[in-house]
């Protein structure tokens, strides 16, 4: 198995074989939190004003998302998985769209297999990598709004990568230095805890939680569907 780590919305474009589209913080953390939650389904969109028009399409679909993590205007919700947690999501069907994570599933056209990516989640997924043996794996880390790197997706990356190499890995220590980074303060600043609670950062760095995997398939241009395999 021959497994590249790719960065951002470049490496998004350049995946091929089975792509896991990482972002922790915080839009694949949120689709597990929203799926172990009851959703039916989550609907992944690049651009705002599809998410919309889907939105007046189907108007018992909720509308999440963000941009610059702040909740869009007539959303339904954020991109938050506490705010997830405290809403009623049984048999929903979520649209959802952010700045970076659901723009790297946009992006992903060479792929063949498309899988989401997040510490809740990344051993489950890397388990079904190993047993559905690809030949080519793609890691894409998609950093802060698809054009910066961001530390905790890379963790991620790596996590993954030792588990299909079969390496240990001392996430104790990683998320020790990650609790420090400066990029992971905003939420634990006065000033952004509105938009960046605290509690989403613990819920996001609680590897393993869930023993599921999330595959996205493409429906239409620009809308996905994500769904528990
Ligand atoms: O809402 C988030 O946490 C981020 C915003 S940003 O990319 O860090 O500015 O969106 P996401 O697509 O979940 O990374």
């Amino acid at each position: 198995m021959e497994i590249e780590i790719l960065q951002m919305i470049k490496g998004a474009r350049k995946a091929k074989g089975c792509a896991v589209i990482i972002d922790v913080f915080r839009a694949f953390s949120l689709e597990c939190y929203m799926m172990a939650g009851g959703a039916e389904r989550v609907l992944p969109v690049g651009a705002k004003e599809t998410a919309c028009r889907l939105k007046e399409e189907h108007p018992d679909y909720l509308l999440a998302g963000e941009r610059h993590g702040a909740i869009l205007p007539g959303f339904d919700m954020g991109n938050s998985p506490a705010q997830a947690e405290k809403m009623d999501l049984e048999g929903k069907t979520i649209i959802h769209t952010t700045s970076a994570g659901t723009q790297g599933v946009a992006n992903a056209r060479k792929a063949d297999i498309i899988l989401t990516g997040s510490l809740v989640n990344a051993k489950a997924t890397a388990r079904y990598i190993r047993k559905e043996n690809f030949p080519h794996v793609s890691l894409v880390c998609m950093g802060l709004e698809g054009k910066k790197p961001a530390p905790e997706d890379l963790l991620c990356a790596e996590y993954m990568k030792s588990i299909l190499e079969e390496r240990p890995f001392d996430m104790e220590s990683e998320l020790k230095m990650l609790r420090k980074d400066p990029s992971v303060q905003k939420f634990f600043r006065k000033e952004t805890a509105e938009i960046f609670p605290q509690e989403d950062y613990w819920l996001c760095t609680m590897t393993d939680r869930f023993d599921f995997v999330l595959q996205v398939k493409a429906l239409e241009e620009d809308v996905f569907e994500t769904r528990k395999i």
